[in-house]
């Protein structure tokens, strides 16, 4: 009986959501022919589902987005069901949008399933605009602003020093030494652990799976519930709602991270052996002479976790990548270092405020250019029109409030944004010859800095209101990584049975943050002396 009454319920709700949607599309139908065309795109398949079928699909998502932009423009426009989506592919229009009209584009895409059901709710980056998560990013941003991350330099320079160490004692542990690297840094800053252990690390090992978790779902996933999101309420034993048991496993997991080190930082705190961290002036911090609620300090903290870690790892990755793919500027960066830093010191964050390592800048901008961690800005929207099912996969992309204009264009209220970053760091009028790695591009013809090319920073971490607030972080970390590992070792190419030497490929990973998939390199140390002054910056 209770399963006759649950089964009819679920019928009735999908049918009521079907209705609801033709009837929205009907709407979204009519107002277009009253008003300014939409951005152009490929031409609509079905009334109800719109153009569903060339929305991309993994793998690589953002050559396809690319493709849809080659043939349509550069601000183009697809629709799934009432969902319309705008493709941006250059630097101005992501610019013009996103950051000049931020008060209009800052929303998030509220989406049942990786918010209701899997629990992601806290999460600052799947919020929707408006008052509280203002006050979170305020929180944040306290911690993490350019100049209070200079605070944590010292942390991030131990942390170094002992990725050297690793380094050194076993070159070939190099890529698990880089995993322990992003994740201690976070753990350290974030919670005061200071003792992660360089391999198989517990709290190291939740981030990562956390994160991974988000990242399968956007992968694959089969999403109607986000497009019905009545379909939540159908219950686990029913026929199809696999997606709600495998949901159940991840709200555990991200229970897990969001509470675990919270309270391991309190009990810390309450013994007396709490070391200062971001977590512990959180909880001691006010906001407008009123105590930071606790609920807020545990979405910061938990954030940085899951968000902080595996971005960064992706840049650091690249860079390694990088450096075996291109020994030139490899040894040019080296030769820049040696000519800076005295002989016996090892390169520290202070060095960089100087601003006499321009070429080192240089190539870091052009990994962050070539390699964009996340090279759809959150914003994945996928799916496919499968003969039976509609499959659809969306991330967390900008989502418009108001309805807007733009260049004779109507933007509809409610639109999602693919901020295509891959694409516009490959922009061949901006970077001219876009596939080869020349951090002289970054430079003027006297080797400063040119402050008229565009720094990708300014698109690899996002666009307005919504910019990554790890970014100093993140980038202080790589530098410093970067800057000691040049100044102590040559990154080799392995060599194969026959002393050969072997090229690593370019290929990523997929999904929302993208890396280049294992690769293997050697790290020889350049002389002697720098052994005895790594070892000597671990002991500090
Ligand atoms: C190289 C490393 C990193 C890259 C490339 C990166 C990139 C990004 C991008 C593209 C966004 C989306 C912005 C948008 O929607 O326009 C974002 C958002 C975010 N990032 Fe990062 N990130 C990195 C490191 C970090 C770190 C270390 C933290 C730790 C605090 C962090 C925390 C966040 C948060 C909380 C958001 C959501 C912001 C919001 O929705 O208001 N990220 N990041």
């Amino acid at each position: 009986m209770t399963t006759t009454t649950t089964t009819l319920t679920t019928t009735t709700t999908l049918a009521a959501a079907l209705a609801l949607v033709a009837v929205s599309v009907a709407l979204v139908n009519r107002n277009r022919k009253l008003s300014k065309p939409l951005p152009p795109g490929p031409p609509e398949t079905s009334f109800i589902l719109g153009n569903a079928s060339v929305f991309p699909r993994p793998p690589s998502e953002w050559l396809k987005y690319e493709a849809l932009s080659k043939a349509y423009g550069p601000v183009s426009h697809i629709r799934a069901f009432d969902k319309h989506v705008i493709i941006l592919n250059t630097m101005k229009s992501a610019v013009d949008l996103l950051e000049k009209r931020g008060a209009n584009y800052s929303d998030r895409a509220q989406l049942p399933l990786i918010g209701d059901l899997m629990g992601f709710n806290w999460v600052i980056t799947t919020m929707p605009y408006g008052d509280y998560w203002r006050l979170n990013r305020r929180a944040l941003h306290q911690h993490f602003n350019e100049s209070a991350v200079k605070s944590l330099r010292g942390k991030q320079e131990r942390l170094n020093a002992r990725f050297l160490t690793a380094l050194l004692d076993t070159p070939e542990g190099w890529w698990s030494f880089t995993h322990w690297l992003a994740g201690a840094n976070i753990l350290s800053a974030v919670y005061g652990m200071e003792d992660t252990k360089l391999k198989d690390d517990p709290w190291i090992q939740l981030g990562e799976d956390t994160l991974q978790s988000l990242n399968v779902v956007t992968n694959e996933g089969f999403q109607l519930v986000d497009i019905f999101p009545s379909l939540k309420y159908i219950p686990s034993w029913f026929p199809g709602a696999g997606f709600k048991r495998r949901a159940r496993k991840i709200y555990e997991l991200q229970i897990r991270a969001r509470e675990r080190p919270f309270a391991w930082v309190k009990e810390h705190i309450a013994s007396g052996t709490a070391v200062a961290s971001i977590t512990s002036a959180l909880i001691d911090t006010e906001v407008d002479g009123v105590p930071l609620p606790e609920d807020v300090a545990k979405n910061c903290t938990g954030v940085a976790y899951i968000a902080g870690a595996d971005t960064t790892l992706s840049a650091i990755k690249s860079f390694f990548l990088a450096m075996v793919r291109n020994p030139e500027v490899q040894k040019k960066a080296q030769a820049e270092v040696d000519r800076v830093i005295p002989a016996d010191q090892l390169p520290c964050l202070a060095d960089r405020d100087a601003g006499s390592l321009p070429y080192l800048e240089a190539v870091l901008r052009e990994v962050y250019r070539k390699y964009p961690p996340i090279p759809l800005g959150e914003c994945r929207v996928t799916g496919s029109l499968a003969p039976a099912d509609v499959l659809c996969t969306i991330g967390i992309p900008h989502q418009g409030m108001q309805e807007d204009e733009y260049e004779g264009m109507r933007i509809p209220a409610g639109s999602l944004f693919v901020a295509n970053i891959w694409s516009i760091m490959r922009d061949e009028e901006i970077f001219p010859q876009p596939e080869s790695f020349r951090p002289e591009r970054f430079l003027t013809s006297d080797n400063a800095l040119d402050k008229n090319m565009l720094d990708p920073r300014h698109a690899v971490f996002g666009f307005g209101r919504r910019i990554c607030p790890g970014r100093y972080f993140a980038d202080a970390e790589l530098w410093l990584m970067a800057a000691s590992v040049l100044s102590c070792f040559d990154i080799l190419p392995a060599l194969d049975a026959n002393g050969v030497e072997i090229l690593p490929s370019e290929e990523v990973t997929q999904g929302t943050v993208v890396a280049p998939v294992q690769f293997h390199c050697r790290i020889v140390p350049r002389a002697p002396a720098k052994r005895s002054l790594i070892l000597s910056a671990s002991e500090q």
